[in-house]
């Protein structure tokens, strides 16, 4: 059974359709990453899941007593006000400091638990919003656009911090994007939203692609990926394309970039 199951959802504000007959679904420990320009409806589609936005039509089904976890863009804790990592993570009643050693663990920041939030790195601020995510082993994650203001090694090692925590506990990992033509490479599917889902495939890894090494260099051990999507259809005024399509000659698919 999967774990999120959406069907035919669609999402408008005040009539201006936003969401338009999406349908998705995530399976136990699988990684999907959704791709989409800016105002393609990412977060309307997160919100729906959370049960924050009420669709127009449409279902989403979330197993039985689903546990999630959530790892924001980016929070913002003003820089005056002293918090450490273990008192930030303990606000939600009930928390134990061994549950939080043990998330900070799996997020790869075992030491950071008397450390001031407000001196932490930009990467390891998000390892910590991570470890928050991870305290009640929720079934899924959801990430939204969870590597904003990393540079590109700081991103890849964040994407490997994330294959590692699903091979730790398990769990299904939903990513949201902006960024079109760089993804995850551990990814399983891909899934590029532009008010509809426009195409979805697997990522190409890309590693000894010419145009990788070019990007990114050979220090992102692998994970980073080039995803490619072609399609031969044409959009309506509402949702333009942000980016430029690479190839004329598909159909909606995802397609392997180039090797
Ligand atoms: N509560 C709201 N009321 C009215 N319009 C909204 C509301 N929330 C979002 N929108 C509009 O819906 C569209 C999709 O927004 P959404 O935030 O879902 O896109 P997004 O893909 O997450 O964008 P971004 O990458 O910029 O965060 C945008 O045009 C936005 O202005």
């Amino acid at each position: 059974m999967s774990l999120i199951s959406i069907q035919n959802l669609n999402i408008a504000y005040g009539g201006n359709e936003v969401l338009r007959n999406v349908s998705l679904h995530l399976d136990p420990g699988e990684i999907v990453t959704i791709v989409g320009p800016n105002g393609s409806g990412k977060t309307s589609l997160l919100r729906a899941i959370i049960g924050a936005t009420r669709p127009v039509s449409g279902s989403v089904t979330l197993k039985p007593r689903l546990c999630i976890g959530y790892v924001p863009q980016r929070l913002h804790i003003d820089p005056t006000l002293p918090i450490t990592v273990e008192r930030f993570m303990r606000l939600t009643q009930g928390v134990t400091r061994a549950q939080c050693r043990t998330a900070l663990e799996t997020a790869g920041v075992p030491d950071l638990l008397k450390r001031q939030m407000s001196n932490l790195s930009g990467g390891q601020f998000q390892r910590v919003m991570l470890a928050h995510a991870l305290i009640n082993r929720p079934e899924v994650l959801l990430l939204d656009e969870a590597t904003q203001g990393l540079d590109q090694p700081g991103s890849a090692a964040f994407y490997q911090q994330i294959e590692q925590v699903r091979q730790d506990t398990g769990c299904a990992i939903l990513m949201i994007s902006h960024e079109l033509h760089v993804v995850m490479s551990a990814s399983d599917r891909v899934i590029c939203l532009n008010g509809h889902v426009c195409c979805e495939g697997t990522p190409a890894v890309v590693a000894s692609a010419p145009e990788y090494r070019a990007l990114f260099g050979t220090g992102t051990g692998g994970a980073l990926a080039l995803y490619r999507h072609d399609h031969d259809h044409h959009h309506d005024h509402d949702h333009h394309h942000g980016h430029g399509h690479t190839s004329p000659n598909s159909n909606d698919k995802t397609t392997e970039a180039a090797e």
